[in-house]
């Protein structure tokens, strides 16, 4: 699904960091999952292959994780960029960098198979290289699993 004219964060990583298995544009057999900015709000979508069932019908769990683990740091680069007042539609490539230090996932209710997932993410607050962001994961309009990323900005 597309936002404006605007790119994925994860279209924005250089080609040697693109090869994530959950959201890396080079990585042909991963997720490739696209978050956006839209506002001061991170959107992404995702529709699960029936390979990641749990029990008939529902999601496997470590799935909806990764999803917001990759949502998540995507998220925490599209922010900092927000406070440095980066134009994310004027860069070729996204000058920040940020990896995973701590995700807590809340299930909620079971995610259901062959509804297209959607996760958003807020930002809770930047602290120094610490970028904390708060997510949503829902099917239709019920909230499946909450998560709390803490990304660390690389250093340069
Ligand atoms: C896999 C590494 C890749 C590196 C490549 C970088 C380029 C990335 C570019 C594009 C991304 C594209 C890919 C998206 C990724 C998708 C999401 C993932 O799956 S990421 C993989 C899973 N995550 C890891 O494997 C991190 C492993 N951990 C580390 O490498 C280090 O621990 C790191 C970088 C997270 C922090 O190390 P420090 O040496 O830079 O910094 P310190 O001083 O230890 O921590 C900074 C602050 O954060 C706190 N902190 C660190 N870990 C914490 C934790 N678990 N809970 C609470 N606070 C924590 C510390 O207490 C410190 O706080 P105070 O500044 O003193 O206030």
């Amino acid at each position: 699904m597309m936002h404006n004219k605007s790119k994925a964060i994860q279209d924005l990583y250089p080609d040697e960091l693109a090869h994530c298995y959950g959201c890396g544009k080079n990585n042909l057999d991963g997720y490739q999952l696209k978050t956006y900015l839209v506002g001061d709000e991170t959107i992404a979508h995702f529709l699960p292959d029936e390979k990641f069932t749990a029990l008939p019908g529902s999601v496997y769990g470590g799935l909806v994780a990764s999803l917001l683990d990759c949502h998540g740091t995507g998220s925490a680069a599209a922010f900092v960029c927000v406070q440095e007042n980066i134009n994310l539609n004027e860069v070729e490539t996204i000058p920040v960098r940020c990896v995973t230090a701590s995700l807590k996932v809340d299930f909620k209710a079971p995610t259901p198979m062959g509804v297209e997932l959607k996760l958003r993410g807020k930002l809770q607050s930047i602290e120094g290289r610490k970028i904390w962001v708060d997510m949503t994961l829902s099917a239709d309009d019920t909230i499946c699993a909450t998560g709390e990323i803490l990304a660390i900005k690389i250093k340069d």
